[in-house]
């Protein structure tokens, strides 16, 4: 996990978490997780499907009981959205659903959902948008927040590539603007697209992190190695 930080970028890490674990219904689910997020960039959390990715995720946003430690590193929490796999809408109209964040900022909110190919359903009511227009909303809606940290859960799984690929430019931008984004895929494919570092979980645990082009190209953990060569069962 420290190598993140030997990458040659000085600054600070963005968040770092020590000893996090969740524990439910006496089962572990993350287990002692160790890990620094730099600052910079996007880093994409892969793993088998039950890891616990999700439940990370979650636990940094702050929705479920943890033990261990979550340090932000100057203090207060940044501001931070998280977009859920499933999206979750207003059962209004897709301007509504920006309004409710932007308020009167039309502006934004049609310069958002153009950005997300979404300008020609503003008045179309959300839950009839198909299941990756749903999740684009869901991701405008996020930007609106403007957030200092963007928590993304599988945020393309049911885009087509055209629109998958919309978004990927669209978290590059936003990257390089300083947005710090997070972000769980299981597209291997992409991580090697646009992902600046990567972190390999398996049973609740950190099994390799560090720069994406190293670990998607030469992972050094059997674990991790047998992930990306498909042969690891949960
Ligand atoms: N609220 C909960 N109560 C009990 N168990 C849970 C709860 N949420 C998640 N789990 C369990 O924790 C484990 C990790 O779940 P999580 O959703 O984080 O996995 P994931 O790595 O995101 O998987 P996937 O790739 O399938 O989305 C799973 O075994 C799941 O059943």
């Amino acid at each position: 996990m420290r190598d993140f930080i030997e990458t040659g970028r000085r600054e600070a890490p963005r968040l770092t978490l020590s000893d996090l674990s969740v524990e439910i219904g006496g089962r572990v689910l993350l287990d002692r997780v160790e890990m620094a997020v730099p600052r910079q960039g996007i880093t994409t959390i892969l793993g088998p499907n039950g890891a616990g990715k999700s439940l990370l995720l979650r636990a940094i946003h702050g929705l479920i009981p943890h033990a261990g430690r979550i340090d932000w590193g100057q203090g207060a929490a940044p501001r931070q959205a998280l977009v859920f796999q499933k999206p979750v809408l207003l059962r209004r109209s897709v301007a509504a659903n920006m309004a409710f964040v932007l308020g009167r900022d039309h502006a934004r909110s049609h310069a958002l959902l153009a950005e997300m190919g979404l300008q020609d359903r503003a008045d179309q009511p959300a839950r009839r948008l198909s299941g990756g227009e749903q999740q684009r909303l869901a991701l405008a809606r996020a930007l609106a927040t403007d957030p200092e940290l963007l928590l993304l859960d599988e945020p393309t799984a049911s885009l087509d590539p055209a629109s998958a690929a919309m978004i990927e430019a669209v978290l590059r931008r936003v990257a390089a603007r300083g947005t710090t984004i997070l972000m769980v895929t299981h597209d291997i494919a992409q991580a090697r697209r646009i992902a600046d570092h990567a972190m390999v979980m398996c049973r609740g645990r950190i099994a390799e992190a560090g720069a994406a082009m190293r670990i998607l190209a030469a992972p050094a953990t059997p674990v991790a190695r047998d992930f990306l060569e498909g042969r690891l069962v949960p």
